[in-house]
């Protein structure tokens, strides 16, 4: 990888030897206190003493009850490269307070993490609170200064990561999740960040496409709304051509869609006045470009023909056997039963409140000649009618309803014109991408349109069609949108995954335990934030069934806990709460990640962290995955542990006096 592919996130401040990681993620990057701190540190002559260093979080975000520890593989590229440049030290010359001393800038221009130990529990691993994910060790200047630096490669990626796990939870293993968040992420890195996160966390696939030359992840994409909206007639199609697949004769798309649009409207019940000319227009050439990857958004374009009056609800239902489609006023239920989705209220798909798009009377319809290639005026009814007069209708029933959104019915009319001209031509269609309305209801009726078409055309194939639903997709929609029922193949998830709205962040800390040798213990009324004073290592204990029963802290002193043999895990703070654990295995959480200026494991691929992250999530009972009120998984302390902190704790806390 060169500068220029470190791309957009800091390229430009690219130093010479810092290789493959962000341009950004430097010793600068980093809050100006840490470096204040070391010249203290310096002067107070502190440069020969050792640290130790817990990073760990308090509490798990989105209301659960796990995270996925994830960044571990950029915090060691940090420290392989972490070294003050010479314009490093002068920036710094220039801006810390005067009178800094010259020696110090000598010293920081040599410093180097080669004296730093990290150890940490492997990446894509489950992780809980108060279990450091990472504890470093080494000269005391040194691991302070890269305390923010690791702060902020490990929260994000975590937090994408644990998001993105719960996405994938939610959807089930057999729903596609793609990541389409670039352009509502925080910031070109953060948008980075996102889409190789949200990989590590089980999605599929990403639509940046820097994310995926740097990060090698799939990308993938359908289309935008402005790709439909260019056309507005079939007269500004320039090319209609098309080679056959097997034959490799040229023929006519449009003609053979427009044929195929006449058969598909009496069988959709869909007239061809309804359905947008630029729209179909749109899908001719778009399936030209990509005749073997032809996805198409099936809702931009609303007609001028107006739909009947809505149907009651209940009549939908009984009448289709779908969905219950989303209640104009109200908004649909989504768990919260407040009305509102996403935090906005939802607009039902009956009530026609999608807004008119580029519409035209059907006198004005001009319609290309199919043979000639010349635009002739015309009315879509007499392409109708003709079409009729060659087609059978099973049944005449209808299957896109008209209280369906009009830009739907459109949609669905092109689309399914469009594809059986494909397969005309040799090709089959991908599948349609619904980005607004009720996806459940909608996923549905497309599935059965499909069905229909398939059996009616004799296209087994369109049985399979995939469907894919974005706009503004959350866990609490995908939840719901699974109780309802939906056809949806595929999910394109894009704000509310990659700002983690639901929560923006994770608490990860970085608090010194250990100092030349003496625990270290930060007190705090509120108990949960007192420290684990010393230099700790943490095991998980298994249940026969390989279940993860409880992460277990110890002095690095104590003989790790064995299998089979009866170990006493204690709450860390509250007495009364203590059990024994019988492990049938014990799993050691940490390695030596870095040690004497290497890295001394194999790192796994992001692949295989993927991977990991789903193995990992698997060793936890579903009771602690659930997004209900999941029950908290147990963290404890060996009984020597116990009395260590509960001594320091007592040795520290000021006695007051009462007078
Ligand atoms: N069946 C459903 N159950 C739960 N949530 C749904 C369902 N269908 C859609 N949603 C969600 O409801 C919200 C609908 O948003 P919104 O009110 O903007 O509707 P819209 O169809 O996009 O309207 P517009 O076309 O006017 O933008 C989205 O967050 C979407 O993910
Ligand atoms: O809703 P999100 O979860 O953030 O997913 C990404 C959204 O971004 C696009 O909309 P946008 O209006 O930006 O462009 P478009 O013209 O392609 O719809 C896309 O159509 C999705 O609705
Ligand atoms: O490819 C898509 O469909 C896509 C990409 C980014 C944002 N919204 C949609
Ligand atoms: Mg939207």
């Amino acid at each position: 990888m060169n500068d220029r592919e470190l791309g957009c996130a800091g390229g430009q401040f690219m130093d010479r030897g810092r290789m493959n990681q962000n341009g950004v993620v430097q010793p600068l990057l980093t809050d100006l206190y840490q470096i204040t701190m070391a010249y203290a540190y310096w002067k107070s002559d502190k440069t020969d003493d050792t640290a130790v260093f817990d990073l760990f979080f308090r509490n798990n975000p989105f209301h659960g009850e796990f995270t996925i520890f994830a960044g571990l593989e950029e915090c060691l590229k940090f420290l392989d490269s972490f070294h003050y440049s010479q314009s490093d030290i002068e920036y710094l010359k220039q801006t810390l307070p005067e009178g800094i001393e010259h020696e110090f800038f000598e010293y920081l221009g040599n410093l180097t993490a080669r004296d730093v130990t990290l150890y940490a529990i492997d990446e894509g691993t489950v992780a809980f609170p108060r279990v450091p994910i990472i504890k470093i060790e080494g000269p005391l200047i040194i691991v302070q200064l890269l305390e923010t630096t690791l702060l902020t490669l490990v929260n994000y990626a975590s937090l994408m990561a644990t998001n993105a796990a719960r996405y994938r939870m939610v959807a089930g293993k057999h729903v596609k999740l793609l990541e389409f968040g670039l352009r509502r992420a925080q910031g070109p890195d953060g948008g980075l960040s996102a889409s190789k996160y949200s990989y590590t966390g089980g999605f599929d696939g990403t639509s940046n496409v820097l994310a995926g030359k740097l990060f090698n992840i799939p990308v993938k994409g359908t289309h935008a709304h402005a790709y439909i909206t260019s056309f507005s007639s079939i007269g500004e199609l320039k090319t209609r051509l098309i080679k056959h697949k097997q034959t490799g004769i040229m023929e006519d798309l449009l003609e053979h869609a427009i044929k195929h649009r006449g058969l598909l409207s009496h069988l959709l019940d869909v007239s061809t006045e309804e359905s947008s000319e630029g729209e179909l227009a749109a899908m001719v050439s778009y399936a030209i470009a990509f005749p073997d990857g032809f996805m198409a958004l099936v809702d931009t374009r609303e007609t001028e023909q107006a739909n009947t009056e809505p149907k009651i609800i209940n009549d939908i239902k009984s009448e289709n056997s779908l969905p219950k489609p989303r209640p104009s006023t109200n908004g649909h239920q989504n768990g919260k039963s407040n009305g509102q989705v996403n935090g906005h209220k939802t607009n039902g798909h009956q009530n026609g409140i999608a807004q008119s798009n580029g519409s035209r009377s059907p006198k004005d319809t001009k319609i290309q000649d199919t043979k000639t290639s010349t635009t002739t005026t015309t009315t879509k009814t007499a392409t109708t009618t003709a079409a009729l007069k060659t087609t059978t209708v099973s049944n005449g029933t209808a299957y896109l309803p008209k209280y369906v959104e009009k830009s739907f019915r459109s949609g669905l009319l092109n689309f399914s014109a469009v594809a059986l001209a494909l397969n005309d031509l040799g090709y089959h269609a991908l599948g349609i991408r619904i980005d607004s309305g009720d996806l459940a209801y909608l996923s549905c009726l497309a599935r059965e349109t499909f069905e229909k078409v398939a059996e009616r055309f004799k296209v087994p194939w369109f049985n399979k069609l995939t469907i894919v639903a974005s706009n503004d997709i959350n866990e609490d929609t995908i939840l719901s949108l699974n109780e309802q029922g939906h056809k949806i193949d595929c999910f394109g998830i894009g704000t509310h995954l990659v700002t983690c709205q639901r929560q923006p962040a994770l608490g990860c800390v970085y608090k010194l335990v250990e100092i030349n040798g003496q625990p270290r213990i930060k007190l705090s009324q509120d108990v949960e934030k007192v420290t684990m004073p010393g230099n700790k290592n943490a095991y998980r204990l298994y249940s026969a069934d390989g279940h993860a029963l409880i992460d277990l802290l110890q002095k690095v002193s104590e003989p790790p806990p064995a299998v089979g043999q009866k170990v006493l895990c204690r709450h860390p703070f509250q007495e009364s709460k203590r059990a024994y654990v019988i492990p049938s295995h014990v799993e050691s959480l940490y390695k030596v990640y870095w040690k004497a200026g290497k890295i001394c494991q194999q790192l796994p691929t992001l692949e295989q962290v993927r991977e990991k992250v789903q193995i990992s999530l698997k060793t936890l009972r579903n009771d602690h995955k659930r997004t209900l009120n999941p029950t908290p998984y147990k963290v404890a302390v060996s009984d020597n542990l116990y009395n260590f902190i509960h001594d320091l704790w007592l040795q520290n806390a000021p006695i007051g006096e009462l007078s």
